[in-house]
């Protein structure tokens, strides 16, 4: 089996390193301000462009509009640009076909019931990815990296025709879990491989991704 991996939040030229040098297929940087993780057009292109093809570089987005979009592709060479808010399936399409850089829809997951929700998906989005809603007892949620999982059952023995990768609370711990009881292809981390919110640790991106490698 060949898990796929993606570290995500990257913000620092060392951490984006560390994820190269252990094999990380997808390496993202994230484009949502109010985030610990969040970081400039500018900074993003620094840390992207000696990636070259060595992983797939991707962007995380919430709801943004399209000024801002732009900007960060005129300063950031991307290859996949995950859509991490309320987009709409035409909000989906529009960004896919007026940018010409292939999406990756996230479907946020609560209940079982949720994960139908993809369906609408499929046809506009070239990727999906499931990550754990926000909780609502959390006191100011993000819209993602709350390092909180979902019931990784609800996957189990699914298939879609578009590739899709796991998110949500994992960690080096209970990554090879996650896989067995949700059968997913590949695994996206970013509290995970943090000291605290928006500071990564480069031994715990290593650990991830070896570990994700060795199942
Ligand atoms: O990490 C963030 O700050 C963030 C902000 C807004 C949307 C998504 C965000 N994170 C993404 O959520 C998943 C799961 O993260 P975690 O491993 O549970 O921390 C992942 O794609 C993050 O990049």
């Amino acid at each position: 089996m060949s898990i796929e991996v993606k570290i995500c939040g990257l913000s620092t030229p060392e951490t984006m390193d560390a994820a190269l040098d252990a094999g990380a297929d997808y390496v993202a940087v994230n484009f949502f301000p109010p985030s610990p993780r969040s970081v400039t057009s500018g900074l993003a292109g620094e840390l992207m462009r000696p990636v070259g093809d060595r992983a797939v570089k991707v962007g995380l987005f919430v709801d943004a509009e399209d000024a801002f979009i732009e900007e960060v592709l005129r300063a950031a060479s991307l290859d996949l640009l995950q859509l991490h808010g309320s987009e709409s399936v035409e909000r989906v399409e529009a960004i896919r076909t007026g940018f010409g850089v292939p999406v990756m829809k996230v479907i946020k997951i609560r209940g079982a019931e949720d994960v139908a929700r993809v369906e609408d998906f499929l046809e506009v989005s070239d990727r999906i990815l499931f990550d754990a809603a926000p909780p609502a007892d959390l006191e100011n949620p993000l819209p993602g990296g709350n390092a909180v999982s979902f019931d990784w059952t609800y996957l189990r023995g699914k298939s879609w025709s578009k590739p899709w990768m796991l998110a949500g609370g994992l960690t080096v711990e209970n990554l090879a879990r996650a896989v067995e009881l949700s059968g997913a292809p590949a695994l996206d981390v970013s509290s995970g491989v943090e000291d605290r919110p928006g500071v990564k640790n480069p031994d715990k991106i290593r650990a991830f991704v070896r570990q994700a490698k060795s199942l």
